[in-house]
């Protein structure tokens, strides 16, 4: 299902639908989806070719991260795993070395234990796996609120590739976009890739076009 958003006003109520459609998929479903979108990215070239890898601790009925984590540290890639700082509303970026290294943490999301940290310059990530209640296809993002994500994203490298991942009933037709979002440069559902440049064009593409017909119609009532 997909829905037209595009006022502000609308964000709570979409944030409301998206979370109790996720809570109607049964577990089984849940885990064969984040199989699917698991098998899905390991074999992909670009997390082939990444170093070192930053993954969120699933939580609720996120897609699940744990396989997609072991894998990582199983091909000896370096793992990173966000821990929050709630009065900051900030992201630290820690590395592990496996997911023994996680406590539960602020909501009780796994996070990296607070007396071993290892933290890591947010400029040597090469991938990011990002969650989200919802996206639409151009890789803009609806979080819980609170824009932690949005802050990280200002400190990382332009070529840092950020992967949203979703089931497909989290793809939305169009999110509202604000100054401060930074979209996803893809998406991974259970149905595959979505690569939110292309849908960025192509709605550059669509912009420049209703500009143009405008501007026409426009000269022709000149004449
Ligand atoms: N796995 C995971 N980790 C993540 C995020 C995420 O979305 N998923 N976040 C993404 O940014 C940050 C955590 N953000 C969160 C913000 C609010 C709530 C929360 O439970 N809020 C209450 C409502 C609070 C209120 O409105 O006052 C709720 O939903 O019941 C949870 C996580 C950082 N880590
Ligand atoms: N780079 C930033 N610097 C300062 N404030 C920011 C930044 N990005 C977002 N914010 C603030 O954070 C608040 C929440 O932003 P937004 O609604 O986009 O969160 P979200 O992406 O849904 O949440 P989350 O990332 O926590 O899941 C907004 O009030 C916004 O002004």
């Amino acid at each position: 299902m997909s829905y037209i958003y595009d006022r502000k006003e609308d964000k709570a109520k979409l944030r409301a639908q998206i979370l109790h459609q996720r809570k109607q998929m049964s577990l089984e479903e849940q885990e064969e989806k984040s199989k699917k979108i698991t098998e899905i990215i390991v074999q992909s070239r670009l997390f082939y070719d990444a170093k070192v890898i930053m993954a969120y601790a699933s939580f609720r009925q996120e897609v699940d991260t744990r396989e997609l984590i072991d894998v990582t540290l199983q091909q000896g890639k370096r793992m990173v795993m966000p821990l929050c700082h709630p009065s900051e509303k900030a992201i630290l970026p820690c590395e592990i070395k496996s997911q023994d290294d996680l406590v539960a943490g602020t909501w009780g999301i796994l996070e990296p234990r607070k007396e071993s940290l290892s933290l890591v310059a947010p400029t040597e990530i090469d991938l990011i796996f990002v969650p989200a209640l919802a996206f639409d296809r151009q890789g803009h993002r609806l979080g819980y609120g609170a824009g932690y994500y949005d802050r990280f994203f200002t400190q990382i490298h332009d070529k840092t590739i950020k992967i949203g991942l979703a089931y497909q009933i989290q793809i939305v037709h169009k999110l509202l976009s604000e100054p401060h979002d930074i979209p996803v440069n893809h998406i991974v559902t259970e149905k595959g890739w979505i690569d939110c440049e292309l849908g960025q064009s192509l709605a550059e593409l669509g912009q420049r076009q209703k500009k143009i017909q405008k501007e026409g119609f426009a000269h022709e009532s000149l004449l």
